[in-house]
C-alpha cells in the first residue's frame, strides 16, 4: 500500500471499502481507486481465483470499461487498484435525475455505450454476472459510462466471508432465481432491467422484500412503461426481459437493430477519434462541438480523449455482420465490425 496515498473513502460495498488514492509512483500523482476486500476465511485457491479474475481484467483495455491496474495483499485484505470514475455511479445519476425523465435519445446513448462494452467482453467470453446501475460508473461529465466489477462481485459472493450478504436482487434473472446457471443471456436480462430503469427512473421489478421481488421476477411481472417511451424502445425492453433466456437477443442482435444502429455509428465515430493523429485529437469535429454547444446534455465521446488513461482501442470487435458506414465527408473512419459469437 506504500505506493498509494489514501485520500478518502468513496464508497462501501458488500465485500469491502473503496478508497480514493493518489499513486505515489506516477509523475502526475494519478488518482486511482483502491478497493480493499476482506479475504478472511478464504482458502489460498479461492484467493488465487479472485486474483486471477483481476489479472484477466488487467488485460482488458476499453474506453467504456473501468481499467484495472494492480492487485496485491495488504493486511489480510486483497487490494484491487482500478481507474477512478469521477462521476460516481449510474444509480446516483438516476436518483439525481428524478422526477424529470431522461430524453429517450439520452437513454439510447447510454444503453448503446453499455452494449458496446458488453460486446467487447462477451466476445472474449467474459460475462459480467452482476450488471446493475451501482456497477455502471460515469466520467465526471456523466457523458460516458464505464462498466466495473466484471465477474469479481459474483466471484466474491460465492467465495468470500461476506457470501451471506445478499446484494440487491432486483436485477437477478429468472434463471438465476431458479438456481440455473449463468450465461451471456443472463447479462442481457440485467441489461433490460437497467434499460427500463433509465427510461422510468424506477426499477423494473420491485417489492417490499426479497421474496416478493423474486416472485415478480419468476412470474415475469414487470412494472409498466409510460407513454413517453416509444413503441420501438418498449419492444426492445420486452425482448430483453423475456423469461426464456434463449428467446432474448444477444448483444450483436441489438447492435444491428435499426433503433440502435445510428447510436452505434455515432459513438463509434467518436471513439475513432481516439486513434486519430494527435493534432486531430485536439480538434473535435464541428458537428461534435456544435452538438456540445447547443445541447449541453447531449452525450458524446469527445471527452474520452481527456478521460481515458491508457492507449485505448476503438475497434468494435469482430464480425459476421459487417456494418459499414457510408460517409461522404472523406473522413477516414474504420468500418464497424460486429461478430456474431
Ligand atoms: N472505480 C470507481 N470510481 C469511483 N467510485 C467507485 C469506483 N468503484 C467503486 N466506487 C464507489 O464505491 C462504492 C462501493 O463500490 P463496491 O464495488 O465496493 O460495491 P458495489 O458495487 O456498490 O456493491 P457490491 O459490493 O454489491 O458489488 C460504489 O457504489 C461507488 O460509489
Amino acid at each position: 500500500m506504500d505506493k498509494y496515498e489514501q485520500v478518502r473513502v468513496v464508497g462501501r460495498g458488500a465485500f469491502g471499502v473503496c478508497w480514493l488514492c493518489r499513486s505515489r509512483n506516477s509523475s502526475f500523482n494519478r488518482k486511482v481507486i483502491v478497493k480493499l476486500i476482506n479475504i478472511h476465511g478464504l482458502s489460498e485457491a479461492e484467493e488465487n481465483s479472485i486474483s486471477g479474475e483481476v489479472k484477466l481484467l488487467q488485460k482488458v483495455q476499453h474506453p467504456l470499461i473501468i481499467g484495472y491496474f494492480d492487485s496485491f495483499r495488504f493486511e489480510n485484505q486483497l487490494a484491487i487498484v482500478m481507474q477512478y470514475a469521477e462521476g460516481g455511479t449510474m444509480e446516483r445519476m438516476i436518483q439525481e435525475q428524478r422526477p424529470e425523465k431522461f430524453a429517450e435519445k439520452t437513454v439510447l446513448e447510454y444503453f448503446t455505450q453499455i452494449l458496446i462494452a458488453l460486446n467487447h467482453m462477451h466476445s472474449k467470453q467474459i460475462v459480467h454476472r452482476d450488471l446493475k446501475p451501482q456497477n455502471i460508473l460515469m466520467n465526471r461529465r456523466k457523458t460516458i459510462v464505464k462498466l466495473s466489477d466484471f465477474g469479481i462481485s459474483k466471484e466474491l459472493s460465492t467465495k468470500s466471508a461476506a457470501s451471506t450478504v445478499i446484494g440487491t436482487p432486483n436485477y437477478l434473472s429468472p434463471e438465476i432465481c431458479e438456481g440455473r446457471s449463468y450465461n451471456q443471456k443472463t447479462d442481457m436480462w440485467s441489461l433490460g432491467c437497467v434499460f427500463y430503469e433509465l427510461l422510468e427512473l424506477k426499477r423494473a421489478f420491485d417489492g417490499e422484500n426479497l421474496p416478493s421481488i423474486v416472485m415478480k421476477i419468476t412470474k415475469g411481472t414487470m412494472n409498466t412503461m409510460g407513454e413517453h417511451v416509444s413503441p420501438e424502445v418498449q419492444e426492445l425492453v420486452h425482448r430483453l426481459l423475456q423469461m426464456n433466456e434463449k428467446a432474448r437477443p444477444d448483444v450483436t442482435d441489438l447492435l444491428v437493430n435499426p433503433t440502435i444502429l445510428p447510436y452505434l455509428i455515432s459513438i463509434h465515430c467518436d471513439l475513432s477519434r481516439l486513434d486519430a493523429p494527435p493534432s486531430d485529437k485536439r480538434k473535435p469535429s464541428s458537428s461534435l462541438s456544435s452538438r456540445l454547444r447547443t445541447t449541453p446534455n447531449t452525450l458524446t465521446m469527445r471527452s474520452l480523449a481527456l478521460s481515458s488513461t491508457s492507449s485505448q482501442t476503438s475497434t468494435i470487435e469482430k464480425s459476421s455482420f459487417i456494418v459499414r458506414q457510408n460517409d461522404t465527408s472523406k473522413k477516414i473512419i474504420p468500418p464497424i465490425t460486429i461478430t456474431k459469437y
